[in-house]
């Protein structure tokens, strides 16, 4: 399973499992947070099986639709050797890995081989120091304590100072795991993938209602704006107004992401943001006849749906109309 927080990496090592040579056939399952269903068009495209599970977070509402696709999965099982399940960067994953001891067809069939967690070395801080709600967990303390594998990931943006004191707070949380510094996730795939390490034994001693506690309640101030219009997009415009949204509100805005149709381009182009940083690049060509629309979603708190639309819309060269 690879968690970790919004925009740590987990597309990422996704991205390289499926094209590094391993020997290993992969069947994937891909949960999204987000109004505007982004990560498909993110994820290389591969021979490998990919489902998806957009409806909801796969630690509670989808967790039938996890057991479903595991189901039908292990109903072609020639087809692929492992499964990785990347879930939601807001999810718990303890339920997730409780699907593997707790429904028993599952159980009998499949073995939960390690929890790998990315972590973003820049802004886990900041994340493991929110405050919650009573009764409302930290997702980024629990992705890191029911970590087997730690990816300290995107370690070119702190200095060794900074990345001393991450992994002392990382330590703080889990003792075990190992931590795997990198950039762009470049891990040994052989630490993270078919490594055996997962250990019910161990997580119960830190957790012993690990197998009767399926209740959590969830951040619901962390809350998602999607945006899909038709149209072409002013490049100027586009950077202006997003340079100055996330440099403004990039606190609050923790994670955002698009595949945009900017006028004059035959390709498509890719935006993702982290908290203020953001990077940008062509994506696939659109092909001939392919309407020219704009997906992005935005995920934070206090997020302003009207003025996000409307700044948005600005930077149409035509007036957007809603695909
Ligand atoms: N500077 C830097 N950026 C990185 C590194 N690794 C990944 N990124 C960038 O961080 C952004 C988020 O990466 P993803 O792999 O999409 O993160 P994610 O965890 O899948 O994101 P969500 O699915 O939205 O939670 C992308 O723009 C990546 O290019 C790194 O080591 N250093």
């Amino acid at each position: 399973m690879l968690t970790g927080f919004l925009g740590s990496g987990k597309t990422t090592l996704l991205n390289r499992i499926l094209t590094e040579q391993h020997g290993l056939r992969i069947a994937v399952i891909e949960n999204e947070f987000g109004e505007v269903g982004i990560d498909d068009a993110l994820v290389l495209d591969a021979e490998e099986e990919i489902f998806e599970m957009n409806n909801g977070c796969i630690c509670c509402t989808v967790r039938g639709d996890l057991i479903r696709i595991l189901s039908a999965l292990m109903r072609r099982r020639e087809r692929f050797d492992r499964i990785i399940i990347e879930t939601t960067g807001l999810a718990d994953p303890a339920p997730v890995a409780q699907t593997f001891f707790m429904d028993d067809e599952i159980a009998s069939q499949l073995r939960l081989d390690a929890i790998v967690t990315l972590v973003d070395a820049a802004h886990v801080q900041t994340h493991l120091d929110e405050a919650k709600p009573e009764g409302v967990e930290n997702e980024a303390v629990e992705q890191l304590a029911f970590a087997d594998k730690v990816v300290l990931n995107k370690t070119d943006l702190v200095d060794d100072q900074q990345l001393a004191q991450v992994v002392t707070r990382i330590r703080g949380i889990n003792a075990l795991a190992e931590i795997l510094p990198a950039q762009q996730a470049d891990v040994d795939l052989a630490k993270v993938l078919d490594v055996h390490a997962f250990d019910l034994d161990r997580v119960l001693e830190s957790d012993p209602q690990f197998l009767t506690d399926t209740e959590h309640q969830h951040d619901t101030t962390v809350t998602s704006v999607g945006i899909d219009l038709a149209g072409e997009l002013d490049e100027d415009r586009l950077n202006a107004w997003l340079g100055t949204l996330l440099r403004t509100q990039g606190a609050d805005i923790f994670r955002s992401k698009g595949i945009l149709a900017l006028a004059g381009s035959d390709r498509q182009y890719v935006f993702q943001g982290v908290h203020m940083l953001l990077e940008g690049e062509n994506g696939r060509q659109w092909q001939a006849g392919e309407e020219r629309r704009n997906r992005l979603v935005f995920i934070g708190r206090n997020l302003d749906r009207q003025r996000l639309n409307t700044g948005f819309a600005a930077c149409l060269t035509t007036a957007g109309v809603p695909a």
